[in-house]
């Protein structure tokens, strides 16, 4: 029988009223587990366990906070296979993607083991005599955060580590598509000795856990990553409620690749089909729009080419397999959708593009690459989410960052080129939260700021110490001695 894995509320695993099947996307037909379907009940049970936990959390010695993290963090490294096998099974990254992310995971938990040694304050002067400043950082209080189905274990790492290093208590739903990294991560913060209900489980669907949340006075702050669409809806419901909840959205790109005439070809080539391409191209930080200058642009299509040509497509647990298979059908139809899109729009579809057969159902499609793309066309605009990569023409470097720049979008965006002018003049001018040089979009550290701008993200930066600007809220108290 398969098992049946429970929502974590208030210190106990609970029998769901319901669970649905967790579906492994590279063979249709093996159930990785049952999970549960959350209820609005559970959320508000998760919530008061949460609600009564944090005054005890928030005033807990940082060496418990240190303890339980770090705990967790080398019980994650130990099993970094093991969990990077459930990731790909559930999600369709390969293998070795299934285990980096993981081992991600476990570094992010060791960071911010050590953030919740290094939180502090400061002192200043008054304009008054005798007077003392102290400002102080405090927990926000219960955060709930909603996550999406491409990154199994980071994301929530990196919206659980710095959540509880800061002395927060947390309700998390995870993607329904895949919750089975989430349900080990949380088995493990806990076993690592987190007090009762300080970090909540309840899996389900957005439509009904996800809004109860967002509905929820007693959260104070919600964390999401996902669509632009859901982002939006999340925002407005959170500046709605009272009282308005602090709110930060990780949301889409389309991402610019530029290469220019005088990119070391090889480089160039590995930044655009990593970045286009690895993990499906089913990453917001994918290099969806490849921008290239006149000169080397054939050269550089024909070399993509050749290297797709030996990309393998298949299960995600095989080994040689590249790339993995697309996260879904839902997803699928949607690449597929985009592809016609642009053969009707007049692009060319130069390579791919076509579904595969494999040994086992699922959802395999060859990846595909435009030439002749306007940055006017739709494939150019909207978020795909799929492996699918536009080849836009440039004159040269000026109109290759105009380009760049013409997006709703705001993530990450990357240039190939030896040229340290054109380097440096692109970090200054690309209008994105990060900058790659000679480095795919896609693939970033663990302990430094992410995030972007426009429209991708709303809100304080993720990871990294500036992590603490959405974690944490800042007391200016005054002292007369
Ligand atoms: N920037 C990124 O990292 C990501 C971007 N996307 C983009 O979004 C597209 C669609 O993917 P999808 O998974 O549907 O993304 P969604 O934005 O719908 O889902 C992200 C999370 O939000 C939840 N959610 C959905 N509706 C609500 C709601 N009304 N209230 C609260 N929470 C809600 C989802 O729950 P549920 O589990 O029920 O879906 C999931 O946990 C992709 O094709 C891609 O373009 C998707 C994933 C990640
Ligand atoms: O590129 C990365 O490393 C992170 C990407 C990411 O967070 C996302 O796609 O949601």
């Amino acid at each position: 029988m398969t098992q049946v894995f429970r929502n974590f509320i208030a210190g106990e695993f609970v029998s769901p009223a319901k669970a649905a099947p967790n579906l492994n996307p590279s063979n249709t037909t093996e159930v990785v587990g049952e999970y549960a379907q959350g209820t609005v009940e559970d959320l508000n049970a998760a919530v008061a366990a949460a609600k009564e936990a944090f005054p005890a959390w928030s005033r807990s010695n940082p060496q418990l906070r240190y303890d339980v993290l770090m705990k967790a963090s080398n019980e994650v490294m130990a099993r970094k296979e093991e969990l990077g096998a459930l990731l790909s099974r559930e999600e369709g990254k390969t293998l070795p993607e299934g285990i980096g992310e993981v081992a991600r995971a476990g570094q992010i938990l060791s960071f911010f083991a050590g953030e919740a040694l290094r939180l502090n304050g400061e002192l200043v002067n008054s304009v008054r005599p005798g007077v003392g400043i102290e400002i102080t950082r405090e927990a926000v209080g219960v955060i709930g955060m909603i996550t999406p189905w491409n990154f199994p274990i980071a994301i929530p790492c990196w919206k659980i580590a710095p959540a509880l290093a800061y002395g927060n208590t947390i309700v998390i739903k995870p993607a329904d598509l895949v919750p089975g990294s989430t349900w080990a991560l949380v088995d493990i913060l806990n076993r690592a000795g987190l007090p009762r209900g300080v970090l909540n489980l309840v899996m389900g669907r957005g439509s009904v856990v996800g809004q109860a949340m967002l509905e929820h006075p007693d959260v104070h702050a919600i964390s999401f990553t996902g669509s632009v669409s859901t982002g939006r809806r999340i925002a407005a419901a959170c500046v709605a409620a009272t009282p308005m909840k602090k709110v930060q959205l990780e949301m889409g790109g389309k991402n610019p690749l530029v290469v220019l005439d005088d990119a070391d070809l090889a480089v160039a080539v590995e930044c655009a089909a990593n970045g286009a391409f690895f993990s499906t191209g089913q990453r917001c930080t994918a290099s969806s729009r490849l921008i290239v200058t006149d000169g080397i642009h054939d050269k550089f299509v024909d070399a993509l080419t050749e290297r797709l040509k030996g990309l393998v497509v298949d299960d995600a647990m095989k080994s040689g397999t590249h790339i993995g298979p697309v996260v879904d059908q839902s997803q699928l139809d949607q690449d597929e959708k985009y592809i016609a899109i642009g053969r009707d729009e007049g692009a060319k579809l130069h390579w791919g593009g076509e579904r595969l057969n494999r040994d086992n159902p699922g959802f395999f499609l060859q990846p595909a690459l435009f030439t002749g793309v306007a940055n006017t066309m739709r494939i150019a605009r909207e978020e795909i989410f799929g492996p699918v990569a536009a080849v836009i023409r440039a004159k040269g470097y000026d109109e290759a960052l105009a380009i760049a720049n013409d997006t709703d979008f705001g993530l990450s965006a990357g240039i190939c080129t030896t040229s340290l002018k054109y380097a440096s003049h692109f970090k200054r001018n690309a209008e994105a939260g990060m900058v790659m040089v000679n480095l795919p979009t896609a693939g970033v550290d663990y302990h430094v700021p992410f995030g972007g701008r426009k429209g991708s993200s709303y809100g304080p930066r993720e990871q990294g110490a500036y992590a603490r600007e959405f974690y944490t809220t800042v007391k200016t108290s005054y002292t007369l001695a």
